[in-house]
């Protein structure tokens, strides 16, 4: 497959390396520096885009590829308050795209199993839940999108919540404490090279169940969104890694 990769940063540099262990061709990279020189023709001679640039470039980026039809799989975060506007931009254009906040196995194992226990947890009212997120201090967006889904799993299947409440913190005290009781508190720590670790914490007076995900490197990620561009291939329409992975509502 001829793979054009938009955004060659931390996350565009394993890509491409798993691309090619994987007998793709790299046909064209996208970074800040050629981005406004990029034509809808240079974009076609790719099968696929693999979008992980930055979440203020993202959308931009995205809208080009749908214009070009020409399949696109996003990793950028921190632009998912354009969704159904984009899912809407898919449709018309008879396009193909594919997102996910998460694309590991183990983050999406942990989102199938997070949506079961939250709603089992409905039966124990008296446990408190909180998301804790760690990423990395060149983190651009707060809270992760992976957070943003584990949060979005939590409220569709615990009735106490209702939205959720992002809060930057130091690790030792909640900065802001105006959460209130219908509100998800989403916790945000940056600490230096951490990949991501993202933990649900159900806590009562007597006990505290906790559910972790720690990603040992960014390998995961890459390798899932290599193959998600291999999924989409000849495929249109408007996708979710789920689609792939399939594990169940
Ligand atoms: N879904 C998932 O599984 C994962 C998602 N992510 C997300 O992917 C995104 C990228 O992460 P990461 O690789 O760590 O970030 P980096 O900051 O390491 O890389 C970002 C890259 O985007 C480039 N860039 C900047 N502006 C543009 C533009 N307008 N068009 C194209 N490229 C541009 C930068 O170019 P330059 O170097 O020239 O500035 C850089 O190469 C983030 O949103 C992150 O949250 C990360 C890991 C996993
Ligand atoms: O920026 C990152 O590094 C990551 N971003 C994604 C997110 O926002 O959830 C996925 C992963 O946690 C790494």
């Amino acid at each position: 497959m001829k793979i054009a990769l938009s955004g060659y940063g931390k996350m565009g540099k394993i890509i491409e390396k798993i691309a090619l262990d994987r007998k793709h061709e790299i046909v064209l990279i996208i970074d800040q520096h050629n981005r406004a020189e990029i034509i809808d023709e240079d974009l076609q001679q790719a099968d696929v885009v693999i979008e992980f640039s930055t979440p203020e470039s993202a959308l931009e980026n995205i809208r080009q590829c749908i214009k070009a039809v020409v399949p696109v799989v996003i990793g950028t975060t921190g632009w998912y308050d354009h969704i159904d506007e984009i899912k809407q931009e898919v449709a018309d254009s008879d396009g193909a795209l594919l997102y996910a906040s998460n694309f590991s196995v183990g983050v999406n194992v942990f989102f199938h199993v997070n949506k079961v226990l939250a709603k089992l947890m409905n039966n124990y009212p008296y446990y408190e839940v909180q998301v804790e997120e760690i990423h990395h201090t060149q983190k651009l967006d707060a809270p992760s999108g992976t957070a943003i889904t584990i949060a979005e799993g939590i409220i569709n299947g615990l009735d106490a919540k209702q939205e959720w409440k992002n809060v930057l913190t130091d690790g030792t005290t909640v900065v802001d404490d105006t959460v209130k009781n219908n509100q998800l508190l989403i916790e945000s720590l940056r600490i230096e090279n951490v990949p991501g670790t993202h933990t649900v914490m159900y806590d009562s007076e007597v006990d505290s169940i906790e559910f972790k995900h720690t990603a040992h490197n960014r390998n995961g990620f890459a390798l899932g969104a290599v193959l998600a561009a291999e999924w989409l291939h000849g495929k249109t329409g408007f996708y979710t890694v789920q689609d792939m992975f399939n594990f169940g509502a």
